[in-house]
């Protein structure tokens, strides 16, 4: 039983797969249960993490259709079973997960949406809850972080993209899917020396993109480190930069090359293989991990659940850290911190 967990009963999993087919199960992320079922049987303020899901892409510069990310990303999801053999932790037994379902936000006024999205995350995480939502497009993270630091102070950005979504204006737009990180910055929500990009490739509009971004607080790890110096190097750097400030991760799944996710935005060629991705996230045990996000699944560009299931198994590994911790996890454990040369380190 998780030591951090809000109740003390055994946490409600997954639909019983081997009692109704998986898909005929209900569509929630990973056959879980939705947060009314667990309250009503274990009391309010008995979910540790909150699966969200905002429709909304009213940002995007490019193609369209992120709108219909949360329910895509759910049905691809209903294949997860409840063990992670990669960092040996059992996501949906360590602490509580349950899905919140979709919150409907304005789509034809950004700011109004933006505001809602601030509100709803300040609800849903008022009773100590961490959320993991699904977008979406990127805009959805500036209002995160305002919720986020709300409750934590500056927050430690660590953001996985092709792209620095540090620009300023789109036909003069301040709030779009290529601004968030910029507002956040200027908004003094983001701990300037703790955060990063991962996965940044493809052409800019100028050189000074870098300058600016540098200035609004961030680090890059590009795409081609994963090749050039490799994934023990990228985890190293990522936990040295993030010490034990409170992280909120930021998966905008166009980070991966469009082979692994062709359903997305704003794809560049170049990107990082899921494995890359899936291994990068199961590196971050033991981290300050606030609350999560997965943006930019598009299901329209989506062939065979290419996207849609990385998306998933992003949710599912982010999960898994998250249920790490709950276990009182510092570092890497399971085979993963086999491979990055650490000692399993568990509190229990
Ligand atoms: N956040 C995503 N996916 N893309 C931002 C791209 C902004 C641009 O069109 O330059
Ligand atoms: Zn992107
Ligand atoms: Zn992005």
């Amino acid at each position: 039983m998780s030591v951090e967990s809000s109740s003390n009963r055994e946490p409600i999993g997954q639909q019983d797969c081997t009692q109704i087919p998986r898909f005929a199960g209900p569509p929630t992320f990973g056959l879980l249960p939705r947060i009314d079922q667990v309250e009503t049987q274990h009391g309010a303020g008995s979910v540790d993490v909150k699966i969200l899901g905002i429709p909304y892409d009213a940002g995007v510069s490019y193609r369209s259709g992120a709108r219909f990310g949360p329910s895509h990303v759910r049905a691809s999801s209903r294949l997860l079973r409840p063990y992670n053999q990669a960092t040996d932790v059992f996501p949906f037994a360590s602490q509580q997960v349950a899905d919140c379902g979709d919150i409907g936000v304005n789509p034809f006024n950004i700011e109004e949406a933006i505001t809602s999205i601030e509100q709803a995350a300040d609800e849903l995480r008022a009773d100590g809850a961490k959320l993991l939502t699904i977008g979406g497009d990127h805009t959805i993270a500036l209002p995160m972080l305002r919720s986020h630091a709300r409750t934590h102070g500056k927050i430690a950005v660590l953001h996985f993209d092709a792209h620095l979504d540090t620009w300023d204006t789109y036909f003069g737009a301040p709030y779009t899917h290529g601004t968030p990180f910029r507002r956040a910055s200027e908004e003094g929500l983001i701990d300037l020396e703790r955060s990063m990009h991962i996965g940044i490739r493809g052409p800019l509009y100028s050189k000074k993109d870098l300058e600016d971004d540098a200035v609004l607080g961030f680090q890059i790890v590009r795409s081609d480190d994963y090749q050039f110096k490799g994934i023990e190097n990228v985890i190293e750097r990522m936990r040295r930069r993030l010490g034990d400030a409170p992280v909120y991760v930021s998966v905008d799944i166009d980070v991966l090359d469009p082979a692994a996710a062709p359903g997305t935005g704003t794809p560049e060629a170049g990107g990082m293989t899921s494995r890359e991705l899936l291994n990068s996230i199961r590196g971050l045990q033991g981290l300050n991990i606030v609350g999560a996000e997965i943006v930019e699944v598009a299901p329209a560009y989506d062939h065979a659940e290419i996207t849609g299931l990385a998306a998933a198994q992003v949710g599912y590994e982010l999960l898994s850290v998250m249920g790490a911790n709950a276990q009182g996890a510092t570092g890497p454990t399971g085979p993963i911190a086999a491979h990055l040369g650490v000692t399993p380190d568990r509190a229990k």
